[in-house]
């Protein structure tokens, strides 16, 4: 483990997230439309009491979770993703270098998971491209991503070609984002992914983002630098980085202009040629 567990914790608003007008979650009941950003879908996993008060009211008044149980079984998806995130976090620590989980533990411990429902609705035509959710990089330091069997999940190779992350039984998908990106200086490339919607059915995902608290400043180590290397990132408040993306309509899914890159980059891009950072970014952990 990599650190001390947490307060065990409950609770969190599951809500869609999505371009397209999707109109009910994966319940069959209606579902918010909510800007894309974890900060904006979910709450953290903690402060458990009144945000679960919250999260059931607010749920009752819009018709989803009418059942404390969903709220139960989500919250302790959401727990389970916690540990495993810890786990994944330790052993990319260890990826970077030696010792390094043990060094920089300490960086990642006040981390915080934001759960989000995705709901895709069939889409009324089907064609080679119709994005269910337009590419992005994930805001996050890594995010866990349960798919259901319909796919449509695909991530942008470095050739920029969409490859299909095919649904597999049992395993979940890890992405790298945008603050790992940076924390690791580039040695740990944020994914470009998508969803297409291939089949004239729901498809429905679950998205576990974690992320730095938000008064964590995101800096690069030396370590991690590495002597040889130029520092590819001005040091940020993980909090401007979620509000630079978040407040503009644009940042949510346009490549151009709204990547941490263009946040906090230095134009240093030597490390960001790594070989450790295509490797690791996107891969598929059996549970
Ligand atoms: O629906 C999926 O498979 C991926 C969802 C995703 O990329 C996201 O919520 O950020
Ligand atoms: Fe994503």
């Amino acid at each position: 483990m990599l650190r001390r567990e947490r307060e065990s914790v409950t609770v969190g608003v599951f809500e869609l997230c999505s371009r397209r007008s999707c109109l009910k979650n994966s319940f069959g009941e209606e579902t918010i439309m909510m800007l894309v950003g974890p900060k904006l879908v979910g709450l953290p996993f903690r402060n458990m009491k009144k945000k679960k008060s919250q999260a059931e009211e607010k749920s009752k008044q819009k018709g989803i979770f009418s059942r404390t149980a969903k709220l139960e079984v989500l919250g302790e998806y959401g727990s389970k993703m916690r540990t495993l995130s810890n786990k994944i976090t330790e052993i990319l620590l260890m990826c970077l270098g030696e010792d390094f989980g043990r060094k920089f533990e300490s960086e990642f411990s006040n981390s915080e998971g934001y759960l989000r429902i995705n709901n895709y609705s069939s889409p009324e035509i089907i064609g080679k491209d119709v994005e269910g959710l337009g590419m992005h990089t994930d805001m996050s330091c890594i995010t866990i991503v349960y798919q259901d069997n319909i796919g449509g999940l695909q991530v942008r190779s470095k050739e920029e070609k969409w490859m299909d992350i095919n649904p597999c039984a049992e395993t979940l998908v890890v992405n790298i984002g945008d603050l790992m990106q940076a924390w690791s200086n580039g040695k740990l490339r944020s994914s470009e992914h998508r969803v297409v919607l291939k089949e004239r059915k729901n498809r429905f995902s679950l998205a576990f983002f974690w992320c730095f608290e938000d008064n964590k400043v995101v800096f690069a180590p030396d370590e991690v630098v590495g002597e040889n290397n130029l520092r590819a990132y001005k040091p940020f408040l993980c909090a401007d980085y979620m509000k630079f993306r978040e407040n503009s309509e644009k940042g949510k899914f346009e490549k151009v202009g709204f990547t941490v890159k263009d946040f906090a980059g230095t134009k240093n891009e030597s490390s960001e040629n790594s070989p450790v950072g295509r490797l690791i970014e996107t891969r598929e952990v059996p549970v």
